[in-house]
């Protein structure tokens, strides 16, 4: 399930209905070798696996060999200044960017793959709803498209934390609801691993606090989370934590790691850190 099939980074969902309890045989069974493969950590099966990644945008190479592995039920938080190519790696992630070089597993199968239509969830910068319907409306509608229930239109709009707001239009309802009303609907079809560029951008402290708790919710039902951010102070909110600048990511790390790697109290400071002394990734 993903928000966004064009160049841009706002647009319509483009789903298939492909419920995850019908999930293609080929896939599970590139997920099962996956699983006994040789790049099954120590600690399990990666849920995402980039390796060598290029990207080039127009005659520019804006991702430089991106190296990187996401943990099945993790929240990894994708941390950078603007323009360092955040977007463009969770584009090349659920299928829409094309690579120039390197490879891309994602739950077993190629990017975009048909069977991961109902696996993935993307949710891009731009709140992609129907503005003019209601919130239930619009959870029903890609609830429709993945086969799932009325019930499961319930209890996602429940797990958001929008029950008030079933029958409201989108269009009433405040920045932080808007964006919990995408997040409901790249939820309905039970994604396996939710993709989230920079969900809490223009939210208040107290609504971005409230978003991480609903994704760490998400996460612990099972789901892996990549989600991007250039607020550092949200990286104790992960689990990893990988920082990015110019098409490579300096550091694949986690909060307290990254805290004492640099000596610092704060994520901005531990940033800085190691942009200027170049701490080693
Ligand atoms: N068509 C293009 N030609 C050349 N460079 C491009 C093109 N499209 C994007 N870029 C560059 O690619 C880089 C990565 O952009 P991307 O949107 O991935 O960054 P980002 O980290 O998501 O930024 P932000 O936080 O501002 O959303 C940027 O430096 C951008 O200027």
């Amino acid at each position: 399930m993903m928000t966004s099939s064009n160049d841009d980074k706002t647009g319509p969902h483009t789903a298939g209905a492909h419920p995850r309890h019908r999930a293609d045989p080929a896939a599970s069974e590139a997920s099962t070798r996956l699983m006994k493969g040789p790049e099954a950590d120590a600690g399990g099966p990666a849920a995402v696996n980039i390796r060598s990644l290029t990207v080039r945008k127009g005659k520019k190479e804006v991702l430089h060999g991106i190296d990187l592995k996401l943990r099945p039920g993790s929240i990894t938080g994708l941390f950078g200044p603007s323009g360092c190519g955040k977007t463009t790696l969770m584009r090349s992630i659920v299928g829409v960017q094309k690579i120039h070089s390197g490879t891309i597993t994602v739950l077993g199968a190629q990017p975009g793959a048909k069977a991961l239509r109902s696996e993935v969830g993307y949710v891009t910068q731009a709140a992609a709803v129907y503005r003019d319907l209601t919130l239930e409306q619009n959870v029903r509608y890609f609830a429709r498209l993945y086969g799932a229930g009325a019930e499961r239109v319930r209890e996602t709009i429940e797990a958001a934390g929008l029950t008030e707001q079933t029958e409201q239009k989108v269009q009433s309802m405040s920045g932080g609801q808007a964006s919990r009303a995408s997040l409901a609907c790249a939820l309905v079809a039970d994604p396996k691993f939710l993709v989230l560029d920079e969900p809490t951008v223009g939210l208040d402290p107290v609504t971005r606090e409230e978003l991480w708790g609903h994704f760490r919710g998400v996460a612990e039902r099972g789901t892996t989370i990549l989600v991007s951010s250039h607020v550092m102070d949200e990286a104790g909110h992960c689990d990893r934590l990988v920082l990015m600048r110019h098409g490579v990511i300096l550091q694949d790390t986690d909060p307290a790691e990254l805290l004492e790697a640099t000596g610092t109290s704060t994520y901005d400071q531990a940033f800085l850190s190691v942009i200027t002394e170049g701490v080693a990734a």
